[in-house]
């Protein structure tokens, strides 16, 4: 029963209401220049990518900035990088406009506040994920121009990743597992043993233990060999430490440190813990799409020497 029938059941006769008129809302503006400035880079890149794809796979440089990557010195450089996300007609941008440039064979961590963008970064340097306008060269490879399919390929042969989650398969031993990642490796001439890499992450007893019968910290270290045994270019942790205890937190940074000066491999991490910051040799902090800040240092500490909570 709505308002006017309770008052005509109370006074026992059929009143009138008067109407007023109800003020319709005004509607927020949209900006849709914007998201049809975004709608027509993709398109252009979307061009591009389909003319210079195979070629930059091929080892051509192409840039869409006019930059020119220096491969002999850096094994990263982002030029004017921007990245946003678009949910109906309203644009979030993530990555401002990024220039970055990082050396090769340094062990950098990125650093800052949550939501600051560090994910979106790490996952744009590895060709996880798409830029929308700049240059991402990675090894000299435009990542920005790549095709999906070519993404993949380039992921395949340069890269290795480690998650805050193992994802190892259960039904397979942790030799298996690694092998996983060898099997995925083009260039078998370059690879390392098996043997060789449960070695350096310190398991050659545990070879053939399965998922639940070990540890977090050692499923981490399998997870670990198995990005090894591609002997990636670079290796990509994203909270590698994330979900382990201390102990096992710092046998893992032990053996990320271990492999960078072993066997030259550039390793880029994310984290929130500002103590690891002191393991490596470039810090970068990113705060709101931006880089707000990227140290050097000179003396980085082992892993057993930093604070951890
Ligand atoms: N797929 C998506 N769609 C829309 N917004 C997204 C998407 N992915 C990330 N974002 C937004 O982008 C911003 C940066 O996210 P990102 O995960 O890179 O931050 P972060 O620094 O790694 O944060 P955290 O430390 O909390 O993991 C956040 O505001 C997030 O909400």
């Amino acid at each position: 029963m709505n308002e006017k029938e309770k008052i005509e059941q109370e006074v026992g006769k059929k009143v009138k209401v008067k109407q007023t008129p109800v003020k319709k809302e005004k509607k927020e503006k949209i900006d849709y220049t914007v998201v049809k400035e975004f709608k027509k880079n993709l398109k252009e890149q979307k061009q591009q990518t389909k003319q210079y794809s195979k070629k930059i796979l091929k080892g051509e440089i192409v840039s869409t900035t006019g930059a020119t990557p220096n491969t002999d010195k850096y094994v990263i450089e982002l030029v004017n990088v921007k990245k946003a996300y678009i949910t109906g007609e309203v644009e979030t941008p993530v990555l401002k406009g990024i220039d970055l440039s990082l050396e090769k064979g340094d062990f950098i961590v990125i650093l800052g506040p949550s939501g600051s963008g560090k994910t979106t970064l790490l996952n744009v340097i590895s060709g996880l994920d798409k830029v929308n306008s700049g240059d991402v060269f990675v090894l000299g490879y435009n990542l920005s121009l790549l095709k999906d399919v070519d993404l993949t390929k380039f992921r395949r042969d340069h890269v290795g990743f480690i998650f805050q989650q193992y994802n190892l398969l259960t039904n397979l031993t942790a030799k298996e597992n690694a092998e996983v990642g060898e099997n995925l490796s083009k260039s078998k001439e370059k690879d390392l043993t098996i043997q060789d890499i449960f070695k350096t992450i310190g398991m050659e007893e545990q070879m053939n233990k399965y998922p639940h019968q070990m540890s977090g910290g050692q499923q981490q270290r399998v997870s670990i060999a198995r990005a090894l045994a591609k002997n990636p270019d670079i290796l990509f942790g994203d909270e590698p430490t994330g979900a382990l205890d201390e102990e096992m937190g710092r046998k893992v940074l032990e053996i990320l440190v271990d492999v960078n000066k072993k066997y030259k491999t550039t390793v880029i991490i994310v984290t929130h813990n500002p103590n690891i910051a002191d393991i490596a040799n470039t810090v970068i902090h990113v705060r709101n799409g931006l880089i707000d800040q990227i140290k050097r240092n000179d003396k980085p500490k082992r892993p057993s020497d930093i604070d951890w909570s």
